[in-house]
């Protein structure tokens, strides 16, 4: 079945996890404090707080708990949906501020835009909100990339090493999952991705291979038409 879709992970596969764990999880973690005390009143922070207290069984948690909950909770890299909201909220301040700007691989920045050009349609699916997805693309090193997408897919999705996952983000595109070429770093979600029907190639930057799946080690490695 020829691919008619590429959908790509983010943190390892378009991106440097570095970037990821260096760069944008400190800064969460530096402002999402003053960012939650300032707009716990606003409706769409308020809902993101009540869904931390839902998810960690703490209804009366106060405000700062909640911030202590969601500290320890960047800590250990939990992909929670609340967390994700918020950390999205918190680096569009840092992207509006000239203080983040989003590293995409080269390979990947040159890849993106041939596909596109030759009427691939590109989706994205990260653990990273939407609006977080939006903004690496949208405010990248390589300029304004966010063009180049017709659609964007999160944890709202469900869990990335949960092929119901990828079958929810099938009907979102609309054509069949065997047309869909999906791109990870990481084996599990590979895995779930096959189980749903999609393609499946695996990046491995540093070297080496993800098992069972092509591997490759940059964007410049991939021919969708192989598929
Ligand atoms: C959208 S950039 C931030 C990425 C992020 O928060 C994350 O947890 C990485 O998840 P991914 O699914 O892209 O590996
Ligand atoms: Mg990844």
């Amino acid at each position: 079945m020829p691919i008619k879709a590429i959908l790509t992970d983010i943190e390892g596969t378009t991106s440097a996890v570095s970037f990821v764990f260096d760069v944008l999880f400190p800064y969460a973690a530096r402002h999402l404090p003053d960012f939650v005390r300032q707009h716990a009143g606003r409706t769409d922070v308020a809902e993101q707080l009540d869904a931390v207290r839902r998810d960690s069984d703490e209804p009366g948690a106060d405000v700062e708990r909640v911030i202590e909950i969601l500290l320890g909770w960047i800590a250990e890299d939990r992909k929670a949906t609340p967390l994700k909201a918020l950390q999205g909220m918190v680096w569009e301040q840092g992207y509006q501020a000239g203080q983040l700007k989003g590293h995409v691989y080269p390979d990947a920045v040159e890849a993106l835009k041939r596909w596109h050009q030759a009427g691939y349609q590109l989706f994205v699916y990260s653990s990273g909100s939407i609006q977080a997805q939006k903004l690496i693309f949208g405010c990248s090193e390589a300029g304004d990339l966010s063009q180049l997408f017709s659609g964007y897919f999160d944890t709202t999705s469900g869990p990335k090493r949960e092929a119901q996952s990828y079958e929810r983000i099938t009907q979102g595109i609309g054509v069949e999952a065997g047309q869909i070429l999906f791109l990870s770093d990481i084996v599990e979600e590979l895995e779930a991705a096959r189980a749903a029907g999609m393609a499946t190639c695996g990046l491995a930057r540093e070297g080496g291979e993800l098992a069972g799946h092509v591997t490759v080690d940059s964007f410049a490695g991939i021919d969708p038409a192989a598929f």
